[in-house]
């Protein structure tokens, strides 16, 4: 089984690593000073106190690397766009596309019974580029956990969790996802498919959707900005807005938002990775964490002051920063 991970930064690198170091067939797209490491020395993995390095296949070029079985992409959600036509060189008529990224995908109608089902959404995928060049035919659903950082190039950190949940946007039990599950379950990780990968997603979007913008406006670590009177009401006002959006859209939340606030306090004094972005001057994932939703309150009719307001002040705050827009 032939699996390449497109954007082999702190999540690809992560599964990558774990892939390569049990033996399978694993190639890693990256790009600069990080390939480069990996290319000369190999790519080092850090889990608590165990420090490992293996060989990798990298390029930065995907015609390097040939058809793929599984082309999983762990690029930040605003660089899938630009890479879809190199992208080509990976996909045969079989190849599955695992979209490894965070926020509301751009294949999120796609089989989706309803009115809106196979709606395209402009603000996370302008033009239809990956609705058109991967096809959401291709597409298997996944909701990533893990924590990871890359400290310094060729080297991942994993700060915590393995599990990256799959699922079909059909819902079906497919064999392409049971044998990737298999596989990723086979290296240590944990790959469960899920009949409604939608659930998930938005479980975790809530707290993307919320505190990433509101940390990165005030600088506070998770557990400041859930327990203090003021931010945690705003985040709670985005995520009853988002459920009522997605509920429009047959979503069905197995927990209340004041256990999802509790969850995001309970993980401690972390920076969202939209402030770390923030402070190291990296683009930040606005639309797919915020644009898309309220892109989403748009479509099914419903309001959504709070996340507009909020949504005004990061995407300022980002353009200010030249870490947003043009
Ligand atoms: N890190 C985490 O703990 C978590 C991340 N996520 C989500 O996972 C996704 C991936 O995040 P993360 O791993 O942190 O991101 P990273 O930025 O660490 O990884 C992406 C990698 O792709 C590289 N890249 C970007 N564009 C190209 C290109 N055109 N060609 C080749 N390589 C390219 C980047 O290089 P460069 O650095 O040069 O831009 C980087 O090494 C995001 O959606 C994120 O929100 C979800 C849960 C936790
Ligand atoms: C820390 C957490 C869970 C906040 O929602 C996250 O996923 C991020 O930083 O992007």
């Amino acid at each position: 089984m032939r699996i390449c991970i497109y954007g082999a930064g702190a999540i690809g690198g992560y599964m990558g690593a774990k892939l390569a170091m049990a033996g399978a067939d694993v190639s890693l797209v990256a790009r600069g000073p990080h390939l480069a490491a990996m290319q000369a020395h190999g790519l080092t993995l850090i889990e608590g106190d165990t420090r490992q390095t293996v060989p990798v296949r990298a390029a930065e070029d995907p015609a390097e690397l040939g058809v793929q079985d599984y082309v999983i992409i762990t690029l930040k959600a605003h660089s899938v766009p630009g890479v879809v036509d190199r992208m080509q060189a990976l996909l045969g008529p079989e190849t599955t596309v695992v979209m490894g990224v965070n926020g509301v995908p751009w294949w999120y109608f796609y089989k989706l019974p309803g009115p809106y089902e196979n709606h395209r959404l402009p603000s996370v995928d302008p033009g239809d580029v990956q609705w058109r060049g991967i096809g959401p035919e291709r597409v298997l659903g996944c909701v990533v956990y893990p924590a990871a950082e890359v400290p310094e190039p060729g080297v991942i950190q994993h700060i915590e969790g393995n599990r990256f949940s799959l699922g079909e946007p059909s819902g079906e039990k497919t064999t392409r996802a049971e044998r990737l599950s298999k596989a990723l379950g086979a290296v240590g990780l944990k790959a469960p498919v899920r009949p409604a990968i939608r659930n998930e997603i938005w479980v975790k979007l809530w707290g993307n959707l919320s505190f990433n913008p509101i940390s990165a406006l005030t600088g506070a670590t998770l557990d400041v900005l859930c327990t203090d009177p003021g931010t945690r009401a705003v985040a709670r006002g985005m995520m009853v807005e988002a459920q009522q959006i997605a509920e429009a859209v047959g979503v069905k939340f197995p927990i209340d938002v004041d256990r999802r606030i509790q969850g995001g306090a309970e993980v401690g004094a972390h920076k969202t990775s939209m402030l770390q972005d923030l402070e190291r001057g990296r683009p930040m994932e606005i639309d797919a964490l915020v644009t898309a939703v309220q892109e989403m309150g748009r479509l099914v009719g419903v309001p959504t002051p709070t996340i507009d307001t909020v949504l005004a002040l990061i995407q300022l705050r980002g353009r200010t920063a030249g870490c947003y827009g043009a």
